[in-house]
């Protein structure tokens, strides 16, 4: 099966490093620079700087190159993800989505959009705790694998698992999906209560009670709770809320700080997914009636709608309540 990452930044040039080890892979970056780094120095200088990479990954910026692959990795942000497919070749046999996100015009999941984009394809879900410079420098992983067609990902899992690259499987491509898009936005809210000096208490209560939000929204999508509470969910959730490694806890920790949300995502050359799925994932619950007050207080504080001291205040002032609603 031969390989195409689709995907330039850091999670991209790692899951090619990783698909290198089984053969040729294609890595298509859409700016030359990036395709030119690594082509001329076997290192991706903008995204994932300081690790070698293999010789057996091929960068292009030509998405008519993809056509030659059986199977793509989709690894553009979450909000470009239905552009970059319109503009590929023809569906693979496999496109496996690897962003973490929902599409903010459409309210979305990531695996809804590429049925529509792409509707001879198996579509699958590959997301778990992963750091890309940890898995790019052959770091123990585990994550999650989703399928509806269990025989598609048994041959993509023979084509990607490492001893360092644990792939487990499931059935449940929604529940993988939610777990990943909505841990961005709680790992924003923990980065604001390292960056304000909340405590680790105060975290930890941010991630139990976060859970909470993520275990109802993904239950109304029709994911399994083992699922949401699995690698891919909570797995992915503890990473990421514990760790200024993550592009979305520092975000929030910045915001925690005081700094603005224009002037520290002015800053950035990579993405920050939480920052886009705030918005859609609280229109999404607001509408669906699933109460997600950590959620809203992190898109009110993105959009400068409130001061961290005032969403503080209305998270602590909430009525007390049992702790399974
Ligand atoms: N970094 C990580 O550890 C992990 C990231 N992820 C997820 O992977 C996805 C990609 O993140 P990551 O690789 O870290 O990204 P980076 O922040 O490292 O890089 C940004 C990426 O965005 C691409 N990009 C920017 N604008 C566009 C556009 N208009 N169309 C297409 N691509 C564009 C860039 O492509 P180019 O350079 O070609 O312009 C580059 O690949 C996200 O959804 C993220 O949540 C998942 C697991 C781990
Ligand atoms: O998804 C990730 C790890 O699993 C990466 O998180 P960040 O995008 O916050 O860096």
């Amino acid at each position: 099966m031969r390989i195409a990452v689709v995907g330039g930044g850091a999670w991209g040039t790692a899951l090619a490093q990783v698909a290198a080890q089984g053969g040729e892979t294609l890595l298509w970056a859409r700016e030359p620079e990036v395709a030119a780094s690594i082509a001329d120095t076997r290192e991706n200088k903008l995204f994932l700087p300081g690790v070698p990479l293999s010789s057996a990954i091929r960068p292009t910026t030509d998405l008519a190159d993809l056509a030659a692959c059986e199977a793509w990795l989709m690894v553009t942000p979450a909000q470009h993800m239905r552009r970059v497919l319109e503009a590929a070749p023809p569906s693979p046999r496999a496109l496996i989505l690897c962003s973490k996100g929902i599409e903010e015009s459409s309210g979305q999941l990531l695996h809804q959009v590429a049925r529509e984009a792409c509707p001879d394809a198996a579509v699958m879900v590959l997301s778990g705790p992963t750091f890309a410079h940890e898995v790019a420098t052959g770091l123990p992983t585990a994550l999650t694998l989703a399928a509806e067609i269990e025989a598609e990902a048994e041959t993509v899992r023979a084509r990607l698992a490492r001893p360092a690259f644990r792939i487990y499987l499931s059935d449940d491509v929604a529940g993988a999906e939610v777990g990943g898009a909505v841990k961005n936005v709680l790992a924003i809210a923990c980065g604001v209560v390292e960056g304000r000096g909340l405590g680790q208490n105060a975290r930890a209560a941010l991630i139990a009670r976060g859970f909470a939000e993520m275990t109802r929204f993904g239950l109304g999508r029709g994911a399994r709770a083992e699922t949401l509470a699995g690698l891919s969910g909570l797995g992915d959730l503890v990473l990421t809320c514990s760790s200024t490694s993550s592009r979305n806890f520092s975000l929030g920790k910045g915001l925690g700080q005081g700094r603005p949300a224009t002037e520290l995502m002015a800053d950035r050359r990579t993405v920050a997914e939480g920052a886009f799925t705030a918005p859609v994932l609280r229109r999404l619950a607001e509408q669906e009636g699933v109460d997600m007050p950590i959620v809203a207080a992190v898109d009110d504080l993105l959009a400068g709608r409130a001061s961290v001291d005032a969403v503080l205040e209305r998270l602590l002032s909430r009525p007390l309540r049992t702790e399974r609603a």
